[in-house]
């Protein structure tokens, strides 16, 4: 389990026209990017199949079933998870409380059950901090700590806003060797990001959007043969 489609998805904001007819797939246990530069529609993509915009147009199905005009957790609920850009943890609870008011029992047995000791196995780092409140993390670790609370929900597929954006290179090594990691135990996952050479280390294959139309599709090996492709809509 863990297709996900989305057909010809047309997203406004008010009167703003923001996504123009974006189609993609993933299937399951694959890791697919979202590439494009600053404020192309990745983030509306991300929120239009989670159920936070609403398409005004196009079809979008996870596992077969459409997801449109369900609320975020009817979605969520079906299997979806969810780590937005902006890290959202509790800030007054503790770490061992954020990851555990996120625990939801697994929908299918695909996937072995996440629980707080295969989170901080995940995480080493976050272990010796689990008694102390969300909100004195740093980024990266806030970062972890929002991606072990969406794995606590036992999602068979993971969509994450930028999950590296702005962090210090050692975490975003980490977090590499973490999703790999996840993508190994069979995890389907969308993720956005605007640099290529992350992108490259755990993607099996890439979307480009620009001004919310799809541009490019291919496997990550096909996208580094091309260089314009690189230069007209990548930061490289
Ligand atoms: N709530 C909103 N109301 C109106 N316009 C919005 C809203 N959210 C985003 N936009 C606009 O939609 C466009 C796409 O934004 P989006 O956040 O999806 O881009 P992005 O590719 O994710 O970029 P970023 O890297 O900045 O997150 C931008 O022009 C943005 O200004």
């Amino acid at each position: 389990m863990g297709n996900l489609k989305l057909k010809n998805v047309h997203t406004f904001f008010g009167t703003s026209h923001i996504l123009f007819g974006i189609s993609l797939e993933v299937k399951r246990g694959e890791c697919v990017c979202l590439l494009g530069r600053n404020g192309v529609g990745k983030t509306t993509t991300l929120k239009t199949i989670m159920g936070l915009a609403r398409p005004s147009d196009g079809e979008i199905t996870f596992n077969g079933k459409s997801l449109v005009g369900l609320p975020p957790y009817e979605i969520a609920g079906m299997g979806v998870g969810y780590v937005p850009e902006d890290r959202i943890v509790f800030p007054d609870l503790t770490v061992l409380e954020n990851l555990e008011v996120a625990a939801k029992p697994p929908l299918t047995d695909d996937i072995p059950p996440w629980d707080v000791p295969a989170i901080f196995g995940l995480f080493p780092s976050l272990k010796p901090l689990e008694n102390r409140p969300a909100g004195y993390l740093s980024g990266g670790e806030q970062q972890m700590l929002t991606i072990g609370r969406t794995l606590m929900g036992n999602p068979q597929m993971m969509l994450l806003d930028e999950p590296v954006e702005g962090l210090a290179p050692v975490v975003v090594h980490e977090i590499v060797r973490q999703l790999k990691h996840l993508k190994e135990l069979g995890l389907t996952i969308l993720f956005t990001e605007q640099n290529i050479r992350f992108a490259t280390e755990i993607s099996d294959r890439a979307y480009i959007i620009e001004s919310g139309l799809g541009r490019y599709e291919g496997t990550m090996a096909d996208l580094e043969r091309q260089p314009d492709i690189k230069k007209k809509y990548l930061m490289i």
